[in-house]
């Protein structure tokens, strides 16, 4: 499989080099030049096939030559090995907890991959490697987790400073080995826009080597369609159509599930589910596209203005507004929305929410026939990571995870800095 750039298709690139290289030198985002198929074979299996199969199948069509079937057998029964079940909530509704890795958020499975594939290239290439990521919440410390420890890998996370979690910050800022997290005085999308420049510096580029582990990068992103099939699996037998809630910032997570629609999986519909930052959404229902400032929540994972992987949705729909809103449905809420979904979903079903999770809810709340359609949403983080919030909704102590405990004993390190690039770029040429 060969990869192009979203901003010129005239130059293809490998799997390895997609990977490596992170975003491609015209800042676009990789991305295949055909979505391939799976065949009726695999259909006709999938319910008997465990989740690390699936990951194998699935990532075999991308990844082609670059890691040969054996030790891609090996990253995927690794990177897979916690589970992904789909838990009922109410008459029509499942939630897919995504929540069961290491460091209790989806981004497990993405990261954990990337670090698998990016380790096995320099064990090829023997090259000392940075990793930027940019975090609203959760892809710091699934990414650092990911790396911790890895030699010849540097992790730099940057954050923006207050406007995440108390137990996230302590994920993201008490690692230490070769992880660093910079907190930015300012804005996830600040954050995402000092990665995006970095990739774009000359200078910077002669003397780093210089890899995004956020969704940006494509080994980031596949596996974020795994799952999709496994839950698809798990709902059968049914005669109902699928229907997916997607909790949505970068739109990495959606953008999985329409890959994995498009190579056959019988999914039906999405809802692109989002909080008060809902660009997306509004793209659906007016067709114009507007990035803005990003405004604070208590989904704040999701608290992005300007989502990376916009370009690669309007790939796979060739931009057209028509066939993508046949596709996707649109739909935002506000706290109060969210805190009082968390709320009604407790008192009735005895099911704690995350505040993603409850956005995810709404939206398929908001769609469902459950008359001809079934409904997952994604739970896409463990609600103790949030845990001011939900216990100040409910009224209860909620358990944290024996992790997530772990970290908030530790010291936070973090460096303060400006959301002025000439700042950042003088740190990465010191480090
Ligand atoms: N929701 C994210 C923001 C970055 O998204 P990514 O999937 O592109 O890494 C977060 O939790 O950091």
């Amino acid at each position: 499989m060969k990869y192009f750039s979203t901003n010129n298709k005239d130059i293809r690139y490998s799997f390895k080099e997609a990977v490596i290289k992170g975003l491609a030198p015209d800042n676009g985002l990789f991305f295949p030049v055909s979505i391939p198929k799976l065949d009726d074979e695999f259909f006709q299996r999938l319910t008997e096939l465990s989740l690390p199969e699936i990951g194998y199948e699935v990532a075999k069509l991308f990844v082609g030559d670059d890691i040969s079937d054996s030790d891609l057998k090996k990253i995927t029964k690794e990177v897979l090995n916690f589970p992904i079940p789909v838990v009922p909530i109410e008459d029509g509704v499942n939630t897919l907890e995504l929540f069961h890795g290491p460091t209790c958020a989806f981004k497990d499975v993405g990261a954990r991959f990337m670090s698998r594939c990016l380790s096995a290239f320099a064990k090829q290439d023997q090259e000392e490697v940075t990793i930027l990521v940019a975090t609203s919440g959760d892809t710091g410390s699934a990414v650092a987790n990911g790396f911790l420890g890895v030699e010849g890998v540097k992790v730099i996370i940057l954050y923006p400073a207050g406007k995440v979690s108390k137990i996230q910050e302590q994920q993201l800022t008490t690692m230490g080995q070769n992880i660093t997290a910079l907190e930015v005085d300012g804005t996830f999308d600040d954050c995402q826009a000092l990665v995006k420049t970095a990739f774009g510096d000359a200078d910077l580029n002669a003397e780093l080597s210089l890899t995004s582990a956020n969704s940006i990068n494509i080994a980031r992103l596949l596996p974020q369609s795994f799952y999709y099939f496994y839950a698809w699996a798990q709902l059968q037998p049914t005669d109902k159509k699928v229907v997916f809630s997607v909790p949505s910032g970068n739109y990495g997570n959606l953008t999985g599930g329409l890959l994995a629609k498009q190579m056959g999986l019988p999914i039906d519909s999405f809802i692109a589910s989002a909080n008060i930052n809902k660009v997306v959404p509004d793209y659906l229902s007016s067709g114009k596209y507007e990035p803005k400032a990003s405004v604070q929540t208590i989904s704040n994972a999701m608290d992005v203005g300007a989502p990376s992987n916009f370009a690669r949705m309007m790939e796979l729909y060739q931009e057209k507004h028509f066939d993508i809103i046949k596709d996707v449905k649109g739909a935002w809420f506000s706290d109060k929305e969210t805190q009082e979904a968390i709320a009604d979903v407790y008192s009735r079903n005895k099911y704690i929410l995350d505040p993603h999770g409850a956005v995810g809810y709404l939206g398929l709340k908001r769609y469902l026939n459950t008359e001809d359609e079934v409904g997952v949403f994604l739970e896409t983080a463990h609600p103790a990571k949030f845990k001011d919030t939900v216990e100040k909704v409910l009224n209860i102590e909620i358990r944290v995870p024996d992790y997530l405990q772990e970290c908030l004993g530790k010291e936070k390190k973090s460096i303060l800095i400006s959301k002025d690039f000439s700042e950042f770029k003088s740190f990465l040429l010191l480090k």
